[in-house]
């Protein structure tokens, strides 16, 4: 038997989303995720789909990454599909920064190791929970390959105009200060897969992603290439996030320290955890302002406002840099599920070949799907992100599985 499963552990800041999947066939034969990961009440939720089983639910304290992985392992044991599995290939890990040096997927060594650890001060909420997912999993099983998947690495084909700030040159080579730009393994995926849900090949569309989750990053592809995106040396630049600022007068950390007797590390979580559209109306969950907007809530309203004029403008800003766009793709959370959100981002572009059909709009579904008029010079797509089968594809074919390429969205 030739050991064909892949797990795929995607460890944020303080939650593991993981997937074991059969990459003979891409099928997911369990699903699952910790949340609250060091709260007082954690949350674990496993889902065995091969078992045919329903969820299983469990609450109490999981004190760090650690522990939360060992969770998860137990979970799996329990359906017969644990860690000792002979028939497990290897662990695709999402690694938030890889850096400049990371353009591949890469099967971790000690040097791998402690490159992802010298990133941390660049990627504080995900570098240190990415390595602490690797490193218990080294201990589960020694033996099996352990391959990281960089977030950064699709955006390290942006042209040095792109990912330069204009700052003095060797102030910024000296301290590796760029854009390098986030949720890479989705702006590949979703492009990808709206090529081919328009019938062409990536090399022959030019794509907006906009991925919207509670992390929010927007990319512009240029034939499978990425040529701009909106986060940069860390994920806090660009669109209005769930908890982050995106862009802003970088002089309003040096007024908040001078005026505002700040410390940097109030600042940091002032604007990574405290701004977006939490810290505009106090919810950061789309649905919950939705609602509040339904009941007439004001705050809710000028949150919404302000997270669809940064939207906008983005999607004006990559227009221009393609030149020509053949396609403006929605995904993640909210860009999967909130209409309102694509309806806005995109009222009043017309002149730019750019409509939603209001009933297109408001069908929802799993599967890629237009939702601009028919005949609109540019589509208008919702695309579902699948970041896991994305990591495990690369995973697999690193370790010399079959390679799944074909079976990928987009390719086949
Ligand atoms: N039905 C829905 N309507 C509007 N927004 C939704 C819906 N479902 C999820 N979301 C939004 O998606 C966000 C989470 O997106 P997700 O891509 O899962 O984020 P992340 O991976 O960054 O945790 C939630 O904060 C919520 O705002
Ligand atoms: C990089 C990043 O912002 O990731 P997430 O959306 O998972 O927080
Ligand atoms: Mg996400």
């Amino acid at each position: 038997m030739t050991a064909s499963r892949v797990l795929v552990l995607n460890s944020g800041s303080s939650s593991v989303k993981y997937q074991l999947l059969d990459m003979r066939d891409s099928s997911r034969l369990a699903v699952g995720l910790v949340e609250r990961i060091g709260e007082q009440v954690s949350r674990l939720k496993h889902t065995p789909l091969a078992a045919g089983g329903g969820s299983r639910e469990w609450s109490g304290p999981i004190a760090d990454h650690d522990a939360a992985l060992k969770a998860v392992a137990a979970e799996l044991a329990k359906d017969g599909l644990g860690l000792d599995s002979p028939e497990l290939a290897a662990i695709g890990h999402r690694v938030v920064h890889g850096g400049k040096h990371f353009t591949e997927p890469t099967v971790v060594d000690d040097a791998v190791l402690a490159e992802i650890e010298r990133l941390i001060p660049v990627a504080p909420l995900h570098n240190p929970a990415n390595l602490t997912g690797i490193r218990t999993a080294q201990a589960l099983r020694p033996d099996l390959p352990q391959v990281a998947v960089f977030d950064t690495a699709f955006h390290t084909t942006m042209p040095e105009s792109a990912a330069r700030y204009a700052i003095d040159v060797e102030t910024a080579d000296r301290h590796r200060i760029r854009r390098y730009g986030f949720h890479g393994t989705s702006h590949a995926y979703v492009s990808r897969a709206t090529a081919k849900l328009l019938g062409k090949a990536p090399e022959d569309v030019n794509v907006i992603v906009l991925h919207l989750g509670n992390g929010a990053s927007a990319s512009a592809v240029r034939g499978g290439r990425c040529v701009d995106t909106s986060m940069g040396l860390t994920p806090l630049e660009g669109l209005v996030m769930g908890t982050r600022s995106g862009d802003m007068d970088p002089a309003v950390i040096f007024h908040l320290a001078r005026v505002g007797d700040m410390s940097i590390a109030e600042i940091d979580t002032l604007l990574n955890k405290k701004s977006g559209l939490i810290g505009l109306c106090g919810d950061n969950d789309m649905r919950e302002i939705r609602r509040r907007i339904d009941e007439g809530d004001e705050r809710a309203q000028l949150a919404f406002d302000i997270y669809i004029h940064r939207l906008k403008k983005y999607i004006g800003a990559y227009y221009a840099v393609l030149g020509r766009v053949d396609a403006i793709a929605f995904t993640a959370g909210v860009g999967e599920n909130a209409a309102p959100v694509r309806e806005a981002a995109v009222a009043g572009l017309d002149p730019l070949g750019l409509a939603v059909d209001p009933e297109l709009n408001a069908v929802r579904g799993d599967e890629p799907r237009l939702i601009s008029p028919a005949g609109a010079r540019v589509a208008v797509a919702v695309v579902p992100t699948d970041e896991e089968l994305e990591i495990a594809t690369q995973t697999y074919a690193l370790v010399g599985g079959t390679d799944m390429r074909a079976h990928r969205a987009g390719n086949d």
